[in-house]
């Protein structure tokens, strides 16, 4: 029986590639560097902005001191500008009721630094009461680590057992197997489905009504 439910944020609960793209392509602009077509960043994103930023720089620019200058621009820019073209998928908020109403658990597990992840999720699911709320923090490895996992199963005290994590992602999915909790991939995200289906979830969900039925609600 399942208790609790992780959700990833970038590509799960919300489309935020636009607005990330948008932020990501204004600091390399500001430093004469190329910028990429939105569609790139499905590719880019899912390891933190660090990896974003590494990834979208050019061959040969990929320094850690680039990336520190590309995050301190980024950041200022996206803290203002995240939620102007970012949206929830489909039917999400209406799915994160029905968990809620019947009592699941409800938590979000994001390689998105904290604060971006915190606000993001205030705004647009103001009525859902998570148990947590994780984004990416200092001093904490990210995903796929699963020390993120393992801290929202002890917060929640729920054995591993009952839980299910939910992400659009290879990083998601191996999040899943290293955490030992069951997996399931989400179509509508930034990645092709064949990449989710190497890590053989316990299930592919292509739309949001696709989550309850897996969790017995009809
Ligand atoms: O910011 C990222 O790299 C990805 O964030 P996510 O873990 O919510 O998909």
């Amino acid at each position: 029986m399942k208790r609790l439910v992780i959700f990833d944020l970038d590509g799960t609960l919300l489309n935020t590639i636009a607005d990330l793209a948008a932020a990501t392509n204004h600091a390399l602009q500001s430093y004469g560097y190329p910028t990429h077509d939105t569609d790139a960043y499905r590719f880019f994103v899912g390891n933190g902005i660090n990896k974003l930023f590494e990834r979208a720089l050019p061959e040969g620019e990929k320094s850690p001191e680039n990336v520190q200058k590309i995050r301190a621009r980024f950041i200022p820019y996206y803290n203002l500008h995240n939620a102007d073209l970012s949206l929830p998928y489909p039917g999400i908020p209406e799915m994160l009721e029905k968990l809620q109403h019947q009592g699941f658990l409800l938590a979000v597990a994001s390689n998105k630094y904290q604060e971006a992840t915190t606000k993001l999720i205030h705004q647009f699911f103001p009525d859902i009461r998570f148990t947590a709320i994780l984004g990416q923090r200092e001093g904490i490895p990210s995903k796929p680590d699963p020390q993120i996992i393992e801290e929202i199963a002890q917060k929640a005290k729920v054995s591993k057992e009952a839980i299910v994590y939910i992400g659009d992602s290879c990083v998601d999915m191996q999040t899943g197997v290293n955490a030992g909790v069951t997996t399931v991939g989400v179509s509508w995200g930034f990645r092709p489905r064949t990449e989710l289906e190497a890590y053989h979830p316990a299930s592919i969900a292509d739309k949001s009504a696709d989550i309850l039925t897996f969790l017995g609600i009809g």
